[in-house]
Parts: C-alpha cells; sequence; structure tokens
C-alpha cells in the first residue's frame, strides 16, 4: 500500500532529524535533552513510543503486526508438527498441564486467544465431555429405574455432552484458523466449538463475557502486551479467570546454557529441514529471548486489574504458566 504524501513527507523528515539526532548522539548530545529543540524531544518521544521489536530486529509498532502474520501465514501447515518434532512431544504435556490448571467446571464459557490450530480448545472439549460422561454414569447409576429410551436420549444429545460448556478460538490468522478447523473436522470436534478471526489487542467480543480466557505462546506475539492483557480482563465475567502458558526464563545456568545452545543451532535448522522455513524459527528463539521474566510478568498481569496472580514454572523455567481473576 502507498503511504499517504503526508506521511512519506513526515518519514522523510522524520530520517533527517534521526540522522540530526545521531549527531547529537555522537556529540554526546541527546534529543530528549532538555537543552535540545522542542521538535527534535517531540520527535525523539514519538520514535521511542512507536518502536518495538520483532526478536531481535527493532521494528516499527506498524511493521511489527504484519511480519509476526507472515511469520504464521507460513508455518501454518507445518505448525503442529514442528512443535512435536522441536519438543519432543514436551509441548503437548504443558499444554495438558494448563487444562489440569484450570479444571473447568460443568457449563463454562472458555476463550482461547491466539488459539491457532485448537490445541487448547480440544482438550478443553476433551476435558469437559470426559467430566459430564461421568457425571451421567453416576446419575444412571443412581436413577436405575431409568428406561432405555431414556438412557439413548441421554447420550445421544451431542450439545449436551458438554454440560453446556462452549470454548470459542479466536485468532488473528487465516492460515492458523483454516488448519485448525481441518484438524476439528478430521478428529470429530464440532459441537460447543466456535472459530473467530480477531485481534487480542481488540477483541470483537462484548464485556463480561467469559468464566475463563486462555492465551498459550501467544501473547509473546503480540504487539502491545498491556493492550491484550486489558482486553482479556474487559471480556472477562467478574470472577472469571486469566491463564497464560507462554516461554519464560530459564532459572539454571547449566540448563539455561544447554537450553541456548538447543534454541540458536538446532531449532532455526529444523525450522529450514522441515518447514524450509529458517527465519520464523529464528524469530521463535528470538522472541522468547525478549519476553519479560516470570516475575516481570506477573506484574503486567496486575497492572492490568487481575488479582491472586501466581505462576508456576515448568521445566525449569522453560515455560511458565500464570494466572489471575477478575474481582
Ligand atoms: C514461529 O513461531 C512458532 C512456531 C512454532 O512451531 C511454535 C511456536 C510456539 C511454541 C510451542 C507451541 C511449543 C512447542 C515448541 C517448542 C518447545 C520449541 C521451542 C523449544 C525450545 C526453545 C527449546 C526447549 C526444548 C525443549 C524443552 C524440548 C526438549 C529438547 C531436548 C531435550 C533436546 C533435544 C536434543 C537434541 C535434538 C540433540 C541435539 C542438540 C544439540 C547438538 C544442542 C545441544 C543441546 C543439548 C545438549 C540438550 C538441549 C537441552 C535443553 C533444551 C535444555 C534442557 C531441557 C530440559 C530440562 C527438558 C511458535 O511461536
Ligand atoms: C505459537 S502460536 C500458538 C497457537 C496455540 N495457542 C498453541 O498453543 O499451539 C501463536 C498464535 O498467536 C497468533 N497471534 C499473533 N498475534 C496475535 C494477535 N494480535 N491476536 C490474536 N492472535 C495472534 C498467531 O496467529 C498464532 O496462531
Amino acid at each position: 500500500m502507498a503511504a499517504p504524501r503526508s506521511c512519506a513527507l513526515w518519514s522523510y523528515c522524520g530520517r533527517g532529524w534521526s540522522w540530526a539526532m545521531r549527531g547529537c548522539q555522537l556529540l554526546g548530545l541527546r534529543s530528549s535533552w532538555p537543552g535540545a529543540p522542542l521538535s527534535a524531544r517531540l520527535l525523539s518521544q514519538e520514535k521511542r513510543a512507536t518502536e518495538t521489536h520483532f526478536g531481535f530486529e527493532t521494528v516499527s509498532e506498524e511493521e511489527k503486526g504484519g511480519k509476526v502474520y507472515q511469520v504464521f501465514e507460513s508455518v501454518a501447515k507445518k505448525y503442529d508438527v514442528m512443535n512435536d518434532m522441536m519438543s519432543l512431544g514436551i509441548h503437548r504435556v504443558w499444554k495438558d498441564l494448563l487444562l489440569w490448571k484450570m479444571r473447568p467446571l460443568p457449563g463454562t464459557q472458555l476463550l482461547d486467544v491466539a488459539g491457532g490450530t485448537g490445541d487448547i480448545a480440544f482438550r478443553f472439549l476433551n476435558y469437559v465431555q470426559s467430566q459430564h460422561q461421568r457425571k451421567q454414569k453416576r446419575q444412571l447409576r443412581a436413577q436405575q429405574n431409568l428406561s432405555w429410551e431414556e438412557i439413548a436420549k441421554e447420550y445421544q444429545n451431542e450439545e449436551d455432552s458438554l454440560g453446556g460448556s462452549r470454548v470459542v478460538v479466536c485468532d488473528i490468522n487465516k492460515e492458523m484458523l483454516k488448519v485448525g478447523k481441518q484438524k476439528a473436522l478430521a478428529q470429530g470436534y464440532r459441537a460447543g466449538l466456535a472459530w473467530v478471526l480477531g485481534d487480542a489487542e481488540e477483541l470483537p467480543f462484548d464485556d463480561d463475557k467469559f468464566d475463563i480466557y486462555t492465551i498459550a505462546f501467544g501473547i509473546r506475539n503480540v504487539t502491545h502486551i498491556d493492550q491484550a492483557l486489558q482486553e482479556a480482563h474487559r471480556v472477562l465475567k467478574p470472577g472469571g479467570r486469566f491463564l497464560c502458558l507462554e516461554f519464560s526464563q530459564v532459572n539454571n545456568p547449566l540448563i539455561s546454557r544447554l537450553y541456548d545452545l538447543y534454541s540458536f543451532q538446532v531449532i532455526p535448522v529444523l525450522g529450514e529441514v522441515i518447514a524450509g522455513d529458517w527465519k520464523s524459527y529464528q524469530y521463535l528463539v528470538e522472541s522468547i529471548r525478549r519476553f519479560p521474566s516470570q516475575e516481570e510478568f506477573k506484574e503486567m498481569i496486575e497492572d492490568a486489574g487481575f488479582h491472586k496472580v501466581t505462576y508456576e514454572s515448568l521445566t525449569s523455567g522453560i515455560v511458565a504458566i500464570h494466572s489471575g481473576f477478575k474481582l
């Protein structure tokens, strides 16, 4: 898309100023100094405000969304196989643990943001269905005098087999959702499941809608994490729970060395060999290193208005699950 002329002019002036500022820096002066011209100070503030990171690269906030989109558009078809190969299946255990922490009750309305190919949603559906079946069996055992027709009816109602629980998978990327929908079809997930295209920073849902909000390996990719956390808070019902599974900081120096070696020497190679995409997997490992520590992220969640914020580090801190409540 061509930039409007005023934008082009602004960016040209910006470039001029940035050289001027670079000159100031070389001379030991800073444009943010009180002595610097007001226009230079404003521009320097604006530049700082609009710059962010895409892995180890510094990019503008406008650019970041597009770059993240390209990454997941590119990896979508190989996404699931890559996760199994890279983590030797460990990501499945982490996702199971998220569900065990959640322990959803019958009737839970879950929103899984950045839900991609549906791993969290499918685990949720399995969990609520098995809970509901167990409850039904208990009830049937208690009502021994039910007719066969009544028993058959209990088992036939597909919607009811979830005990009223529902999950909405929301993701910004069409390709990831497409793979997720195909997986759902192939694996027989239909009832209680909806797919919505949407941005974590501007969720297309009303206030106070969901009992639980999950985001697994998603928030690291969002441009304004604080904005996504505020949106999570907005769409949760009072009493609702926020749960985030994300890469975090390794706390053991020896494991940290091995982890770095594996991340930077092996993962991009696997990305190239399996998915034909070195860059996306280089972005993955770089973005992991840029993500805040367990404690820093906890503070960010509190700043968004959540209470009783806790976290649990898994596999020496390679990942962590953060939890918080909207009161
Ligand atoms: C583009 O963006 C993305 C694309 C995606 O496909 C996925 C995501 C989001 C991520 C997920 C949904 C989770 C699944 C993906 C991963 C777990 C990949 C990321 C993995 C890491 C950053 C590294 C951590 C890996 C593990 C914990 C898996 C276990 C791996 C091993 C035990 C190592 C396997 C060893 C070899 C293959 C031998 C060859 C290795 C070398 C020559 C290098 C030296 C390495 C070692 C000596 C051992 C490695 C040690 C560690 C990894 C640390 C210790 C581990 C434990 C304590 C378990 C997405 O955003
Ligand atoms: C690593 S995948 C995680 C998928 C899934 N939750 C899982 O655990 O396998 C990250 C997902 O975040 C999505 N994503 C990135 N930025 C987003 C945003 N601003 N809003 C919603 N989804 C986003 C990507 O499209 C991608 O599907």
